[in-house]
């Protein structure tokens, strides 16, 4: 389908955290063209209403019709009615315009305790449900709508229950939304009159910036359904949006309560990594530094002594200096995050193996391009069988994950297309190996090794026998990768003691080249979500 067009009819919350706004940029943020009709005019902050102002029914309506009357409506979202009035206004435009998709959040309480629903509007809202496609009640409202004591709903399995008796009752989908349910880990469900027809499952973040995350949950899931996605790709998408979105809601720093999430956290990270502005166009005087190595004068001394693998001297110790904060990004982008938290998809993870076959391929002949040129025989040893063992270990790539995980033949993965990214940082080793001259080239290579390795060794540091890439982080814990990337830091460390100021500051700017590679290497599969 076209992007969907979808419309929220929902209070408002002039903070934009949650109502109509938090909508409205979900359902940009999910992809489709947001519309939105009020219902309350709902004064209110971080941490609580302080007035609902209802206008007169006859404006909702009229708003309603306005869209209707010249607009397609591919989905819509209902969040606060609030009073009997409007929700009579909204099952009268339900049933003559008839939109394919509906999801209803049944708003009663706000997350700061408000009642955002008359009493007497709670059970008159029910004559909506069998028009939903969805309802999204948190597990409160599922305890009221099931009818289930307060306070019952403790366990998934509870709320399974609860929503598989509202789901027969109304034959919709009923969704299971794991926020106010205790555990480390958040599960999602969408349930039916027989079961479980989707599921999701997201580490709780440790927050109180959850405002609004049920609005904007049932708009982007609208969404979604509306854009042709089945439940469970669209719960898959939304869940997995909702929790970014979250875990950047610090970030923000709206309002000193319960703050909003950072609904835009995707497109504003995407918007940095598309910028086109030159890479070293830093403010560090790199010609200085290669004829003075004045590293104390460099932030980062502290940092680089924590390395799992130190610097064999000053030259190395600045080159550590100079992407430390490269290497930061890479370890906390969103890549690595959810590979540590083990949240990583399998469409993810083979993504990111694809490219990373492609990456030992090429990679492999700029070592062998370095073994050619270099003039001490050590030199060419090491560089030969390291080009030797990253094919082998691509073979063992494409055989163990690639072939198990995908089920894909061998040379299936050799037809596969390579990304700008990986097609960049390999020419970027090809060109240097091959063109330059030879300390360059080593230069260019050391962060595959270097940067690989600290990330490898930290990886390790929290894989577990229940970490569900136990098998493949497990294969980062090679003590002959740490020894081989010992004895490439010494080599470049020699070669640069050695090499002419000139040649030093190249060699520095392919080193802090590659490492910037490196970071957008390990990060391009998650900018495809
Ligand atoms: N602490 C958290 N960590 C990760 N995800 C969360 C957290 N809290 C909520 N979520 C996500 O937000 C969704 C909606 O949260 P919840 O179950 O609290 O519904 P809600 O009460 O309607 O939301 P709201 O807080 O807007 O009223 C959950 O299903 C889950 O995906
Ligand atoms: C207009 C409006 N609609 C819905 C909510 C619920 O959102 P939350 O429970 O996250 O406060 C809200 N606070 N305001």
């Amino acid at each position: 389908m076209a992007i969907p067009r979808v419309l929220s009819i929902a209070g408002t919350d002039p903070t934009g955290g949650a109502g109509i706004h938090a909508d409205i940029k979900s359902i940009t943020a999910a992809g489709g063209y947001a519309m939105g009709a009020v219902t309350a005019l709902v004064s209110q902050n971080t941490h609580g209403v302080t007035d609902v102002h209802y206008p007169d029914a006859s404006v909702l309506t009229i708003q309603l019709e306005s869209v209707s009357a010249d607009v397609i409506v591919d989905a819509v979202k209902i969040g606060m009615l609030g009073q009997t009035a409007y929700i009579d206004a909204v099952n009268q435009w339900l049933e003559k315009t008839k939109p394919p998709i509906v999801v209803i959040d049944p708003v009663m309480v706000a997350t700061s305790g408000d009642r955002l629903i008359d009493e007497d509007a709670e059970q008159h809202l029910r004559q909506l449900f069998h028009r939903a496609t969805v309802l999204t009640p948190n597990a409160p409202e599922l305890e009221i709508l099931a009818g289930c004591e307060s306070g019952s709903i403790l366990s998934d399995e509870g709320a399974i229950d609860a929503a598989r008796t509202l789901a027969q009752q109304y034959d919709v989908l009923v969704a299971v939304k794991g926020g106010h349910l205790d555990g480390e880990r958040i599960i999602n469900h969408l349930v039916d009159a027989h079961g479980i027809v989707a599921t999701t499952m997201q580490p709780r973040i440790q927050t109180k910036s959850t405002h609004g995350t049920g609005c904007s949950q049932s708009s982007a899931l609208a969404t979604r359904l509306a854009a042709g996605e089945n439940p469970q790709d669209a719960l898959g998408w939304v869940s997995r949006w909702l929790h970014d979105s979250i875990r950047a809601a610090d970030g923000l720093q709206v309002g000193t309560g319960h703050g909003p999430i950072d609904h835009s956290h995707r497109a504003r990270t995407l918007a940095a990594h598309a910028l086109n502005t030159p890479w070293l166009s830093q403010t560090v005087d790199l010609q200085a530094l290669a004829s003075d190595p004045s590293s104390d004068l460099l932030p980062h001394a502290d940092a680089v002594a924590r390395y799992r693998i130190q610097p064999a001297g000053q030259w190395t110790h600045l080159l550590a200096q100079l992407t430390h904060d490269i290497l930061e990004q890479t370890l906390f982008d969103d890549f690595l995050t959810v590979l540590r938290e083990g949240t990583l998809e399998t469409w993810e993870f083979t993504a990111y193996q694809r490219q990373d076959a492609h990456y030992l391929n090429r990679y492999a002949r700029a070592l062998a391009a370095l073994a050619a040129r270099a003039a001490d025989p050590v030199h060419t040893v090491f560089w030969s069988s390291g080009s030797a063992s990253a094919i082998s270990v691509e073979q063992v790539l494409h055989h163990t994950w690639l072939a198990e995980v995908t089920g894909e033949e061998l040379t299936q993965v050799a037809s596969m297309a390579i990304t700008p990214i990986t097609a960049g940082y390999t020419n970027h080793l090809l060109a240097n190996t091959a063109l330059e001259s030879y300390v360059v080239g080593a230069a260019a290579v050391l962060p595959c090794y270097w940067m690989y390795a600290e990330i490898g060794l930290r990886l390790s540091e929290i894989n577990t026998e229940d970490h569900p890439y136990h098998a493949w982080l497990t294969t980062y814990q090679d003590e002959a990768f740490t020894r081989s990337t010992q004895q490439a830091i010494a080599i470049v460390e020699s070669l640069l003691a050695a090499a002419s100021a000139p040649e030093r500051e190249q060699a520095m700017r392919a080193f802090i080249e590659a490492s910037l590679w490196e970071r957008e290497f390990f990060d391009q599969a998650s900018r495809m979500r």
